[in-house]
């Protein structure tokens, strides 16, 4: 079985144009396999941001190859016109904020997606309810999210964010909200489900104490996408 989760080839994004143009990626070449959790690090503005919502087909790139599993997505233009397709049934999103619905309670969160995507709704229960106890919060299904604390509320995002069963999971600073005990925790369970699911895991962080807990680390400079030396950050573990 092919272990490539994402590759990407000579990827090229700018912003604008003429005088306005603003370079953001220049050549980036990188591959991630699956089960592997990835930190995405780099100054703010270098383009984190930018290269995770090109990967999940939200941003389009302006030349490169990028490749999700074995299926080509992107050639110097979207290799389909269902961009959003491939989105919902590859892709799991994780923000910073969690997101959830503030007017449906954790359970009908997790379930609204799959359901959308044609999954019965007994089915979508089941999962989720299996998703809420490896995260130990199944004794919170029927609150609503006001009624969860902040780390608890990361867990259900990354609940819905797997409830899809998608190949690639990209984190946009999942832990920036939360203290460093739950930042931890929160790191600690991307890395199992990584593992468990053999889901590709980019985790976009600021924060060095996280690094640790990855397998790889890929840092933006100078426009480029390069790897950097985990093994400096393990020691502090
Ligand atoms: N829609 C846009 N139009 C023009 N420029 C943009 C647009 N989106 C992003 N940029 C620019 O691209 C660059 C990269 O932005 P991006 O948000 O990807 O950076 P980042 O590394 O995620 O930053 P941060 O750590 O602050 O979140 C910035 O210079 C930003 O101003």
């Amino acid at each position: 079985m092919n272990k490539q989760a994402i590759k990407v080839e000579n990827l090229v994004k700018t912003f604008g144009k003429g005088d306005s143009l603003v370079s953001v990626i220049k050549d980036a070449n990188f591959q991630i396999n699956k089960g592997e959790l990835v930190a995405l690090i780099a100054p703010s503005g270098a383009g984190k941001t930018t290269l995770l919502m090109m990967i999940g087909c939200v941003e389009e790139p302006t030349s490169g190859t990028i490749w999700l599993g074995d299926e080509k997505v992107y050639e110097n233009r979207w290799l389909t016109k269902e961009t959003r397709k491939i989105r919902r049934e590859k892709i799991g999103f994780i923000f910073q904020a969690h997101y959830l619905i503030p007017f449906l309670n954790v359970i009908e969160n997790v379930t609204l997606v799959p359901q959308t995507n044609g999954v019965s709704e007994k089915e979508a229960y089941k999962t989720a309810m299996d998703l809420l106890k490896y995260f130990e919060i199944e004794d919170k299904a029927y609150n609503m999210p006001s009624q969860l604390s902040g780390g608890q509320n990361q867990r259900v995002a990354i609940a819905r964010a797997l409830a899809n069963i998608p190949q690639i999971i990209l984190a946009d600073e999942p832990t920036a909200a939360l203290d460093s005990e739950r930042s931890v925790s929160v790191v600690k369970m991307l890395k199992k489900i990584a593992l468990d699911q053999n889901v590709a895991i980019i985790m976009v962080t600021h924060d060095e104490a996280m690094l640790p807990f990855c397998d790889r680390i890929l840092k933006i400079k100078n426009k480029q996408v390069v790897s950097e030396d985990i093994s400096k950050y393990k020691t502090v573990i």
